[in-house]
């Protein structure tokens, strides 16, 4: 084949001012001009060139070496192509105005290299789903396409083989077919419309209401031992990218390159000390002007929740605990005290982990404000304490994970640091860490056993509803629907109103867990990826609407799956925009047995479909004002019972906003009380089932063993936490009637 020389390639390369990345070449085996043309844009990032333009040059010099072959069988300078290039790069070796002019020319076809591979000099994000992918029909040629086909040949250099995996691959030629359009991570066809280009613009600040991070942990010992190779490469502070190793039907196998951009990129040699800085540490100051904030961490089981969130020694926790009990010296802050109170939620249930895991319930009150009547909290002086209370609660955690849950991965854990008022007890700010149940347990299923279903159920709903959670806040919606879980039910206040949010999603950046990393990556990608919808001005190119609204559905099929509820009549459903739907982990016909796990919420076809229907009914994407709220006080002493009835004043205070018009107040009346009928006829299923099953049991018994005291104590405990249910509903529905009847009257 090829004759040419390493010194062709090094002066091919100077010509068009690429010469910096020959010594990167040459350590992968691009010792010429032929080699180089093996090169797929898959590849221009794991060889090292990221920069837009450097990109673009790469890509233009080997689609003009490729139209030229004669230029590649002898000496580059003097031939056409040598020529060619000269005047396509212009003396000063700049391909943007020829890039540029393909862009715009290709309407309908976008071709991948100027799309899904676009670089990202200003955090254009880029996907690639080449596996995915399928030609538009409108495509019939184009004027630079990207060749649809390019070969991988033994000649060639074989980057595959950097991750480990190539060894078996057949040693015949690969031919990897590319594809002439692209899809994006959950496999939506990216279209030219720009959004990207829109969402880019949006920077990252440290003081931005949600912040989405990316941590990467290192390779562990064991992985080490295995030889497992490293797919996830940070580049830069903002960009991730995962290598996912592919084969094809045909046993090719090769790469699939993935990039996502956070606000930040954590590589695996980050320390605590670096991730809080630039995660909770902003946070910490926001509490001190009243705020309520969450920092939680979200990845899969080993992936480095609990070592960043909540290591004992080391955990963000301690570090927010010192510069908090720092913050609390100043004079000013003299009248604030810390408490700490931490607590678990398992199958939907809360358990005090400072108080032998007694079973707690959330009630709201008059206010609205949620309150976790009897969790116990300490005083906390300085951050030695905060980290006795915390190693108390940690180890009623593990011991009780041999009763209650398998393993601390099952179970969503709550820390939090509350500031209130020395003398009035009111909370003037609250942290929130949170280490999530790992995420891959929602995607439990199949032979597992009930409990086990059950637990992967409650898991998956919660970390959807979760995400939700943090879309409402990022767009200011009107409804937050914090009441699908109990995760998100507790962290109510953390979702409305002047709070903050960060997250931080940890992967583990081994080959065979890349199934999972990838799934992190694009839940936490969705959580950002809305980001851009606030942030997006007026006159932004419509067509970026119209991207958006096939991209980003608010509430996509899946997403329902897990709030169906067979036994609520259908005019009882037929609102749209029912975000008070609540099933509860007792629910034993939850209809979510088998949810579908969170990283398969994106279905194309039907996401298409449910979004476009949301269009319609999206308002125009125009500056938002954002509407924040005064910070919350309240007197409520988490330890405290909720009384039912509040004080006229109370109660008007506690409407929802003073801009809410009565339109909007019987909209949100109309669907807290469907709710509550389906709640309490659920409990009501759940209660006859349990009444049924003690008598069936005493029947059997007739003539034999009476009923035992056991079966009869299970049954009133049962029955206790039902009542409890029921009483929190009746009493949540009860108070708003009462707020609304005394607006009325006081009107
Ligand atoms: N960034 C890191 N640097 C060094 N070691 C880490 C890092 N992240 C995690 N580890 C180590 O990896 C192991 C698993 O981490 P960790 O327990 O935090 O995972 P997890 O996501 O909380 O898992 P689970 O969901 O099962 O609780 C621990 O031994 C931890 O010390």
């Amino acid at each position: 084949m090829s004759t040419m020389s390493a010194s062709d390639l090094l002066n091919t390369l100077q010509t068009v001012e690429l010469d910096q990345y020959y010594s990167n070449f040459s350590c992968f085996g691009i010792n010429n001009v032929d080699s180089l043309l093996q090169l797929t844009m898959q590849d221009y990032a794991i060889v090292g060139v990221h920069s837009m333009e450097d990109r673009k040059k790469l890509f233009q010099l080997i689609q003009t070496l490729k139209s030229e072959p004669q230029s590649r069988s002898g000496d580059i300078r003097g031939t056409s192509a040598l020529q060619t290039l000269k005047s396509e790069f212009g003396s000063t070796g700049s391909l943007l105005p020829k890039v540029a002019s393909v862009q715009s020319s290709t309407v309908q076809y976008q071709p991948v290299s100027t799309r899904a591979e676009a670089p990202s000099e200003s955090g254009v994000r880029r996907r690639a789903s080449f596996g995915k992918l399928r030609p538009p029909s409108s495509f019939t040629g184009g004027s630079a396409p990207v060749s649809s086909t390019e070969s991988l040949t033994d000649d060639g250099p074989n980057l595959s083989g950097r991750f480990g995996y190539s060894d078996e691959a057949p040693r015949t030629p690969k031919v990897v077919k590319r594809p002439t359009n692209t899809l994006n991570a959950y496999g939506i066809p990216i279209n030219s419309g720009g959004l990207s280009t829109a969402r880019s613009s949006s920077l990252s600040s440290l003081n931005d209401r949600i912040r989405v991070c990316v941590r990467k942990r290192p390779l562990n010992k064991k992985e080490q031992k295995r030889n497992e190779i490293d797919i996830a490469a940070v580049n830069g502070r903002r960009t991730i990218s995962i290598n996912e190793p592919k084969v094809k039907v045909d046993l090719t196998k090769y790469v699939e390159q993935h990039e996502f951009i956070f606000d930040e990129a954590f590589d695996a040699d980050a320390t605590n000390d670096d991730v809080y800085k630039r995660t909770a540490f902003p946070l910490v100051e926001y509490i001190f002007t009243g705020g309520k904030a969450t920092c939680f961490a979200y990845g899969q089981t080993g992936s480095g929740k609990t070592f960043t969130m909540l290591d004992e020694k080391d955990g963000l926790y301690v570090k927010a605990g010192r510069d908090v009990f720092a913050t609390l010296k100043q004079p000013q802050y003299a009248h604030l005290a810390a408490w700490g109170s931490f607590y678990e939620i398992y199958q939907g249930h809360l358990y005090d982990l400072l108080n032998a895991r007694k079973r707690l319930y959330a009630r709201e009150d008059g206010k609205q404000q949620v309150c976790i009547a009897g969790l116990t909290e300490h005083e906390v002086s300085d951050v030695d304490q905060l980290m006795q209370i915390f190693e108390y609660g940690n180890n009623a955690r593990s011991t009780g994970a041999t009763g209650a849950n398998a393993d601390s991965s099952r179970s969503h854990a709550i820390f939090q640091i509350v500031l209130k008022h020395k003398n009035k007890k009111k909370i003037e700010g609250k942290l929130s860490f949170i280490d999530l149940a790992g995420s891959e347990r929602g995607a439990d299923r199949g032979d597992a056993d009930t409990k086990t279903r059950m637990e992967g159920s409650e898991i998956n709903k919660s970390l959807l509803a979760l995400k939700e959670c943090i879309r409402a806040l990022d767009q200011d919606s009107k409804h937050t629907p914090f009441r699908q879980s109990k995760l998100t039910q507790v962290l109510k206040d953390s979702f409305i109103g002047n709070s903050r949010t960060c997250m931080i999603a940890t992967i583990s950046p081994n080959i065979s867990n890349s199934e999972h990393t990838l799934n992190t990556l694009r839940y936490a990608d969705r959580v950002k990826e809305l980001k851009g919808d606030s942030q997006i001005s007026d006159g932004e190119d419509p067509q970026e609407e119209h991207v958006e609204s096939e991209t980003e559905p608010l509430l996509s099929d899946t997403d329902e799956g897990f709030i169906m509820d067979e036994e609520i009549p259908d005019q009882l459903m037929s609102d749209d925009h029912d975000d008070h739907l609540f099933d509860d982990a007792d629910d034993e016909s939850a209809g979510s047995d088998n949810p579908p796990p969170p990283q398969q919420e994106a279905k194309p076809e039907t996401t298409h479909k449910s979004k476009s229907s949301s269009v319609t009914s999206k308002p125009p994407l125009v500056p938002r004002t954002k509407h924040v709220a005064p910070p919350r006080s309240t007197s409520f002493k988490a330890s405290e019972e909720v009384s039912p009835v509040k004080s006229v004043s109370d109660v008007t205070q506690a409407e929802p906003t003073p801009l809410a018009s009565e339109a909007e107040i019987m909209e949100d009346f109309i669907r807290l009380h469907r709710q509550h009928i389906r709640e309490i006829t659920e409990v009501n299923r759940v209660e006859s089932k349990l009444l049924v099953n003690l008598t069936m049991r005493m029947g059997k018994q007739v003539g034999g063993e009476q009923l035992g005291s056991v079966s009869f104590d299970s049954y009133v405990k049962e029955l206790d936490a039902l009542m409890e249910r029921k009483l929190e509903t009746v009493l949540e529905v009860r108070n708003r009637v009462k707020q609304i009847v005394a607006g009325r009257q006081l009107g």
